[in-house]
């Protein structure tokens, strides 16, 4: 796994050793616990890699023609699931884009396969008090209405962190903004990959 610390520089940076440029050949699949970031940097990130940004769970909802919450409700988590499983798989057989996962979906042994083999997985790694900030006063996350969120957003993290360990690239995220972390999450990527990428957005 390598550590997107942003210590890399700007790809264009003389010391960065990096070759020529060539353009993004898999997905960047954002994975992590929710609040992460995943879904606000992923969009900011497939603008200035200039592919399309897809956001799982938007997918999700536009295939079942509900909202997450309605899909827990009605069907259940297992079905929301299937649902999950199902959409990225799609989704991966696609050409390259950012695809933000909602925080479930590398739990799923056939989604980190599919991952593995069409994408590049990018952690976005937070530590509990940021995630409780960040998903304060925000009802649209099932797991999080059914007790306290500090106390589910810690099993989770317990339960998940040594999965999402599995990553290909891991980004600590801290409070700053969605642009600083995106440029981490960009330079982090790079390094990864080992070559320049053509930048939307420079
Ligand atoms: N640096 C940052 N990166 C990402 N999100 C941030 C950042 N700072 C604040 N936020 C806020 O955190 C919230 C959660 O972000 P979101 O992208 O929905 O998380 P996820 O998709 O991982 O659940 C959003 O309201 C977003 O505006
Ligand atoms: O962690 C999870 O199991 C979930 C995370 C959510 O997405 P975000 O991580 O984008 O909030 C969404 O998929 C659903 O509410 C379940
Ligand atoms: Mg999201």
């Amino acid at each position: 796994m390598s550590q997107g610390d942003g210590q890399t520089g700007g790809q264009d940076s003389p010391s960065s050793g990096l070759g020529p440029e060539a353009p993004l050949a898999r997905s960047v699949v954002l994975i992590g616990l929710m609040g992460a970031g995943k879904s606000v940097v992923g969009r900011r990130l497939a603008n200035v890699l200039g592919v399309p940004f897809v956001d799982a769970d938007a997918a999700i909802e536009e295939a079942a023609g509900c909202t997450i919450a309605e899909i827990f409700a009605r069907f259940g988590e297992p079905a929301f699931r299937e649902g999950e499983t199902r959409v990225i798989s799609r989704l991966l057989e696609g050409p390259p884009c950012v695809l933000a996962t909602g925080g479930g979906a590398y739990m799923n042994e056939d989604t980190r396969q599919n991952i593995a083999a069409h994408g590049t997985a990018i952690w976005l790694k937070a530590d509990l008090d940021l995630l409780v900030r960040r998903t304060a006063g925000r009802s649209h996350r099932p797991l999080l209405n059914q007790g306290d969120p500090r106390q589910i957003l810690g099993d989770l993290m317990a339960r998940r962190y040594p999965v999402y360990a599995g990553a290909d690239v891991v980004v600590q995220v801290s409070d700053e903004s969605p642009d600083a972390t995106c440029r981490r999450v960009l330079n982090a990527l790079i390094g990864h990959l080992g070559h320049r990428l053509p930048l939307a957005i420079p």
